[in-house]
């Protein structure tokens, strides 16, 4: 399959998790996991690219943190045979910062932009012209006697990523020729994700033992590598080391994941919720400041997941906990909660 597993136990022994995890992902499309609909669409998108011998449309991935789009955009470079070039919005600060990437980019390569809606203005702008005529113009002096020179660069595909499709100008989002929107995983997927993982790592995990840790990831790929190595941690120094349901379960009750998958942020923002606003409406910020984070981290890393599991809703005047919020932190639900009708 391409993976080395001496690469992941040796990085293993040196306890670097982000290695781990760089071994862990899928390299071909064909081992990517789930999301049926963006792999084949991207399949497709690929083929003919690769029929007609010239680069692909420009690529949007859009979804939470940890769903792969990092991963799809190696593969996307894998599948083409194309070198590949990483980056992220908040690096390209100014124009001359994207014009050093795109002047020097081979004929088509991939350049990846994580967190695409993060760059600043006048990198977005030059990069208009970029993916649509493969063109930079670099600006010479300043004030009125400023003069752009236009500069012919390689044809390439561009894959941005960002968790806030919503955030990105229009004019950006219309040129890309491929959108594909990641979803949550299912429990099952993330079964097969584990045993995949679990295989690579060396670790025993029969099938209760992945579905207890699969149920509990918040349909989310990193967390369940995540988890799987907290797990086999605790099953290393306090079993035999097979990962069954119960040590799974035990394993990740002591890490504060409890049986819907919610860890100490979702909870806390949770309860925050209900016991500080009495169930919302409240606005982002405030409930940010109650938890101590920051907006983003609140709407981006917990708010996705709590509103799939039907424990929070966003409404035009704030966010509200809903009746199942009350009940899964183990109070009752006032009779006008979001949803009460549903537990009557
Ligand atoms: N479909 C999948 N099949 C198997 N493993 C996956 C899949 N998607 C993601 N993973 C695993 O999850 C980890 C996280 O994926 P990745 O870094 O691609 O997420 P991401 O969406 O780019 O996250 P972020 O936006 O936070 O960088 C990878 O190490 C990979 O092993």
């Amino acid at each position: 399959m391409g993976f080395d597993r001496e690469e992941i136990l040796s990085s293993t022994a040196g306890g670097d998790e982000l290695q781990i995890e760089a071994a862990l992902r899928p390299k071909r499309l064909s081992e990517f996991i789930g999301q049926g609909r963006v792999r084949e669409q991207l399949s497709l998108v690929l083929e003919s690219a690769l029929r007609r011998q010239s680069p692909p449309d420009h690529v949007l991935m859009s979804g939470s943190p940890g769903l792969g789009k990092t991963t799809l955009a190696m593969i996307i470079a894998a599948e083409l045979n194309a070198p590949l070039r990483i980056t992220s919005g908040p690096a390209l600060e100014r124009a001359g910062d994207l014009a050093a990437i795109l002047s020097t980019l081979a004929e088509g390569e991939v350049l990846f932009i994580d967190e695409i809606h993060r760059m600043a203005r006048p990198a977005e702008e030059m990069l208009y012209l970029a993916m649509e005529d493969f063109r930079v113009d670099i600006v010479v002096g300043k004030g009125p006697g400023a003069t752009a020179i236009p500069l012919d660069i390689a044809p390439f595909t561009l894959v941005g990523a960002t968790t806030r499709a919503g955030l990105l100008p229009a004019p950006l989002r219309d040129r890309f020729g491929f959108t594909a929107h990641m979803d949550f995983y299912e429990t099952p997927e993330l079964e097969q994700v584990l045993r995949r993982s679990a295989k690579l790592l060396g670790v025993g995990l029969p099938d209760d033992g992945a579905h207890e840790i699969a149920r509990r990831s918040r349909g989310t790929p990193r967390i369940a590598n995540r988890l799987l190595r907290r797990v086999r941690d605790f099953a290393d120094v306090r079993a035999d080391g097979v990962i069954d349901r119960d040590i799974a379960a035990a394993a990740l009750n002591l890490y504060e994941v409890d049986g819907e998958g919610l860890d100490r942020l979702d909870r806390a923002v949770l309860g925050a919720l209900l016991k500080k606003f009495g169930g919302g409406p409240v606005g982002l910020s405030t409930l940010a400041v109650a938890v101590g984070e920051e907006p983003e981290t609140v709407e981006v890393v917990a708010e996705p997941f709590l509103v799939r599991q039907g424990l929070l809703a966003r409404t035009p005047r704030g966010r509200v906990a809903t009746a199942a919020a009350w009940v899964h932190l183990g109070m009752t639900p006032p009779p006008d909660a979001f949803g009460a009708s549903l537990f009557e």
